[in-house]
């Protein structure tokens, strides 16, 4: 079957995207069809597959599956490219809207330029701190900030939360190419994390400026990581490096997101969304 794709990156952490408001594939396909989709020699080649579509309970609906098959529960690059898609498809009539993921709604906001949407700022909600939402072994109701993790021999300080997808967030002096492709996959599917964690090691700049990097649960190391940025700077002030209520510049390898965790306990994140290609692409899935 013929089935119509968009491919868009936030910072470069590029998905590809399946309109569900033209068609459907069936359900129990989903995951086959990300992993062969996202995969760059025999597929399209992205960090996985988004699903845009109808919502009984917000403007647009986004679900999210990793290269491995996986399936996520919030993306915040996703988030801005799915409300730029909406947007200018004409899905949605305001520059204000509401987004349902599988771990929340979100409010995002469009700046428009052009009849073209060019940044896009979400509300991506409140973190989670305690072990049972993150979800993290322990301690139900304890928080993880700056507690000792050993892994590989090796004794980091771990700040662990969730932003409707869990987080293991480290502070270093330096951040370096080995630290994300040696010990990202170790954390990503240590026990102490039943459900995985998505892993970010972090270098504080200033108290408004940070410098990232990101091993995600189900992709691999990726360009940039929304949701990624917004725990990083929540465990930099939750460590009393980074500014609450102001805005926090985040160094992703892809590019830089503007995150500011606000008084009222919501984290705000501004960046860009890009277009790289439409087309169909040859799947043995039903087109519905
Ligand atoms: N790239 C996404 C995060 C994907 C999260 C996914 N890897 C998981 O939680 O399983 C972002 O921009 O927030």
């Amino acid at each position: 079957m013929q089935i119509p794709f968009i491919k868009m990156h936030g910072l470069g952490n590029n998905y590809i995207y399946l309109d569900f408001f033209q068609y459907t594939v069936e359900e129990e396909k989903l995951s086959e069809l990300a992993k062969s989709v996202s995969n760059v020699h025999t597929g399209i080649g992205s960090d996985g597959l988004i699903i845009i579509h109808p919502s009984e309970t917000a403007d647009v609906g986004m679900r999210i599956f990793n290269k491995d098959g996986s399936e996520g529960q919030s993306c915040g690059n996703g988030l801005r490219c799915t409300a730029k898609y909406a947007f200018e498809q004409g899905i949605v009539a305001e520059k204000r809207f509401r987004i349902e993921t599988k771990a929340n709604i979100v409010e995002a906001e469009v700046q428009v330029t052009n009849e073209k949407v060019d940044q896009v700022t979400i509300n991506m909600g409140k973190p989670h701190l305690e072990r049972e939402l993150i979800p993290m072994q322990g301690n139900p109701k304890q928080h993880v900030i700056g507690e000792p993790f050993e892994i590989q021999g090796q004794t980091l300080e771990l700040t662990a939360l969730s932003m409707g997808n869990p987080h293991a967030v480290f502070l270093v002096d330096q951040i370096n190419g080995e630290q994300v492709s040696q010990l990202g996959p170790l954390v990503e599917k240590d026990e102490r994390f039943p459900q995985g964690a998505n892993v970010e090691f972090i270098e504080i700049v200033s108290p408004v400026e940070i410098n990232f990097s990101v091993w995600e649960r189900g992709s691999g190391i990726t360009q940039a990581c929304g949701t990624g940025a917004c725990a990083a700077v929540v465990a930099g002030v939750l460590n009393g490096q980074l500014k609450r209520n102001e805005s926090v510049t985040v160094h992703l390898p892809g590019g830089d997101l503007d995150i500011t965790w606000d008084a009222d306990g919501n984290v705000w994140m501004t960046g860009g969304a890009e277009t790289v290609a439409t087309g169909v692409f040859y799947s043995p899935c039903k087109v519905l």
